[in-house]
């Protein structure tokens, strides 16, 4: 940890950092590096530490007393503006980002992706503190390319479809479809950091993650979630392979994805928080190019990959079609294709992604396999006596 230096040569000195949402997927992975590779110190907001419990305990760890977790609803907690107060960085990954959530409960999606972010950004600028926000890649919605006629040459040009943080719009669906409740609260809380940058000098960095995926996203339906609960395409099709039960296929599946590994991803947010004169006044895409499948790919590779891992064969039958109507209720739509344009981030912080979709899968499995496949057998042998 002695001597560590920025990319521009400079002495990196210990700081503060007040994370919020510090015990979901991403928080979890970001502040296990934080406290492995770092001598920073971490104030831990989230209403549940289930996935960073192992930081947090015992007291003989390596780290004790450089993170403390503070069980905060950002709702209505007045302790939220001293934490920010008390740290040199705020980073904020609070959010209801389940695409389950955007079309059954959208007051609560726009609540907590703009109305409950208010706050943060107001404290940070009055206190004239940086803030790192966690947006999303849903913020570009379709593509122009989805627009073309299904034949149309065009469709196979880039600049119908590479989604680019300076030069891409932002297209979303009618308001009947509240699937974009989640999108356009981004959008709005990241166009009030923006003018909160130009007009009050806040010093921000907004980041788009594209699909980050790995061990710890969301949950497994029914043990460690609620059984109806549906969670992203992760850990739904986790779950179908955990229960031998064919994976289903929204619409088909043909929408397209970049999935890129949670520990890559983490090192862009490293860079991006250890390097403020590069980051600061930015807003970075997230993913890699490089992992793009259908979902029907996806759910192809899935299959081959558990199969390996775990030494079961797979079903005869391993995939179903279901609409969406069926799956997510009315009011749900897609994004056909999201390929991060990569030019900012690479010119500012010499970031690159380096896991294969394949590798990335292996690992991740691996963990889901390791994690769940006993519980999963009990809760349905149960089911079964029952
Ligand atoms: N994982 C991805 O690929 C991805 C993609 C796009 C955007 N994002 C964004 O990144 C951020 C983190 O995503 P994630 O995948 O880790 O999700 P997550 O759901 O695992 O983590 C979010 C955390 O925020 C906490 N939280 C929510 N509301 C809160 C409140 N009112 N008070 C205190 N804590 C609260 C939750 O308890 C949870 O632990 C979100 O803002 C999300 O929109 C993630
Ligand atoms: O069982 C399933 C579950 C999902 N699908 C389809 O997979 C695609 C991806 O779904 P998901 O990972 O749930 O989410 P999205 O990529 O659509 O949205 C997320 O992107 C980033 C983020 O902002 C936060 O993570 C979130 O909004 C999709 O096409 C589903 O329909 C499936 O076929 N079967």
């Amino acid at each position: 940890m002695a001597g560590r230096v920025d990319l521009d040569g400079n002495p990196i000195n210990p700081m503060t950092i007040c994370m919020i949402g510090a015990g979901g997927f991403i928080g979890s992975h970001l502040c296990e590096k934080l406290m492995s590779e770092t001598p920073h110190t971490v104030l831990a907001v989230d209403v549940y530490s289930d996935k960073i419990k192992h930081l947090l305990e015992p007291t003989s760890l390596p780290w004790n007393g450089r993170i403390q977790f503070h069980r905060i609803n950002i709702k209505n907690d007045s302790r939220l503006e001293g934490l920010i107060k008390m740290a040199d960085l705020t980073v904020n990954l609070a959010a209801i980002c389940t695409p389950a959530d955007y079309n059954t409960r959208p007051l609560d999606t726009i609540y907590s992706n703009f109305i409950d972010a208010l706050p943060v950004v107001k404290y940070c600028s009055e206190n004239g503190k940086r803030l790192v926000h966690f947006s999303t890649c849903e913020v570009y919605g379709k593509t122009i390319g989805a627009f073309l006629p299904e034949d149309s040459p065009l469709r196979q040009d880039p600049a119908y479809f590479v989604l680019s943080e300076d030069a891409s719009p932002c297209i979303f669906g009618p308001i009947e479809k509240q699937r974009w409740s989640y999108a356009c609260a981004k959008q709005l809380i990241e166009r009030l950091i923006y003018a909160e940058g130009a007009e009050n000098g806040l010093e921000f960095t907004i980041v788009r993650p594209f699909n980050w995926i790995g061990p710890r996203m969301d949950f497994i339906p029914g043990i460690d979630g609620p059984s109806e609960g549906v969670p992203r395409v992760l850990a739904c099709f986790s779950n179908n392979l955990l229960r031998h039960e064919p994976l289903k296929l929204v619409d088909g599946g043909h929408s397209q994805r970049t999935f890129i590994y949670i520990k890559d991803a983490i090192e862009a947010v490293f860079l991006m928080i250890e390097n403020p004169a590069r980051a600061n006044g930015h807003i970075f895409n997230v993913g890699n190019p490089n992992n793009e499948v259908t979902v029907k790919q996806l759910a192809e590779m899935m299959t081959q990959v558990y199969s390996k891992v775990s030494g079961e064969t797979p079903l005869e039958t391993p995939t179903v079609d279901v609409s969406s109507k069926e799956f997510y209720g009315e009011g749900y739509d897609d994004s056909d294709k999201r390929i991060p344009d990569m030019t900012i981030i690479n010119r500012q912080l010499g970031w690159n992604p380096k896991t294969s979709l394949w590798d990335l899968l292996e690992s991740t499995l691996t963990y889901q396999h390791r994690t769940y496949a006993e519980a999963v057998k009990q809760a349905m042998s149960k089911t079964t006596a029952n």
